[in-house]
C-alpha cells in the first residue's frame, strides 16, 4: 500500500538536481496572486510532516527549505498577507485568501536558524526545483491524521524514495541547534 505523501514525492522517484538559483513564488489564487521573489537556491529542502507547515490538498507531507531571508521580497499582494500564529517560533505568512504559507521567518535574534525564511518550492513559477533531502517530523503526522498502524509502511516508502526518515530534523539540522545551544549556555 502506498499512501499520498506529496506530489512531489508521488510523481517521480529520480529527483533531477537543478542549478535553480532563484525565483518568484505564487500563492494559489487565480485572481491577484501573492507573489514573493528569493534570490537564491534553497537549501536543506525537505519534506516536514508537521502539523504547522502548509501543504498541497491531499498531502501529509509540506516540501520545504531555507532561503537567506534577505533575498526574500513580497512583490505583489503584500494586503493579502497574514501571519498564522504570532506565537510560534516560524512566522508562517500566509495568503488570507487562499490559505498558502508564502513565506516563514523566525524573528527572533538569538535563533540558530535567524537570518533564514522557509520557503515551499512547489510555488515558483515554472522551475525546476531542488530535491527534497531527507523526511523531517514524520511522526508529527500522526497528529494530523494519518493512522499509527501505516507508519511503519509510511517510513519504508520514504524510505524507497532515497529518503531517510528523521521524526524531527536531519542531523546536520539537528547538529547546527545543538551547537547554538552550547554556545549560548557557554557564551561568556
Ligand atoms: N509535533 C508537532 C511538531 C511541530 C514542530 O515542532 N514543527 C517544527 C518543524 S516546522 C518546527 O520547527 N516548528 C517551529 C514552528 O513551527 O514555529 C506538530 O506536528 O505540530
Ligand atoms: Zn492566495
Ligand atoms: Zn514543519
Amino acid at each position: 500500500m502506498t499512501i499520498a505523501l506529496h506530489p512531489a514525492l508521488d510523481a517521480d522517484l529520480s529527483f533531477h538536481p537543478t542549478a535553480f538559483t532563484g525565483g518568484a513564488l505564487s500563492c494559489h489564487c487565480q485572481a491577484d496572486p501573492v507573489r514573493v521573489t528569493i534570490d537564491s537556491a534553497i537549501a536543506h529542502n525537505h519534506a516536514c510532516g508537521c502539523t504547522k507547515c502548509w501543504k498541497p490538498q491531499g498531502a501529509v507531507f509540506a516540501v520545504i527549505g531555507v532561503v537567506p531571508r534577505d533575498g526574500v521580497t513580497v512583490v505583489a499582494g503584500q494586503e493579502k498577507l497574514t501571519i498564522v500564529d504570532q506565537k510560534m517560533t516560524i512566522q508562517r505568512h500566509a495568503c488570507r485568501a487562499c490559505g498558502v504559507h508564502m513565506y516563514g521567518r523566525i524573528e527572533d535574534p538569538s535563533h540558530a536558524f535567524f537570518g533564514l525564511d522557509f520557503v515551499h518550492a512547489e510555488l515558483l513559477d515554472g522551475s525546476e526545483v531542488p530535491p527534497p533531502g531527507f523526511a523531517a517530523f514524520v511522526s508529527s503526522i500522526i497528529e494530523g491524521g494519518v493512522d499509527p498502524g501505516e507508519m511503519n509502511a509510511v517510513r519504508e516508502q520514504i524510505r524507497r524514495l532515497g529518503l531517510e526518515p528523521y521524526d524531527c530534523l536531519d542531523p546536520v539540522l539537528m547538529d547546527t541547534l545543538a551547537t547554538h545551544a552550547f554556545r549560548q549556555r557557554h557564551a561568556a
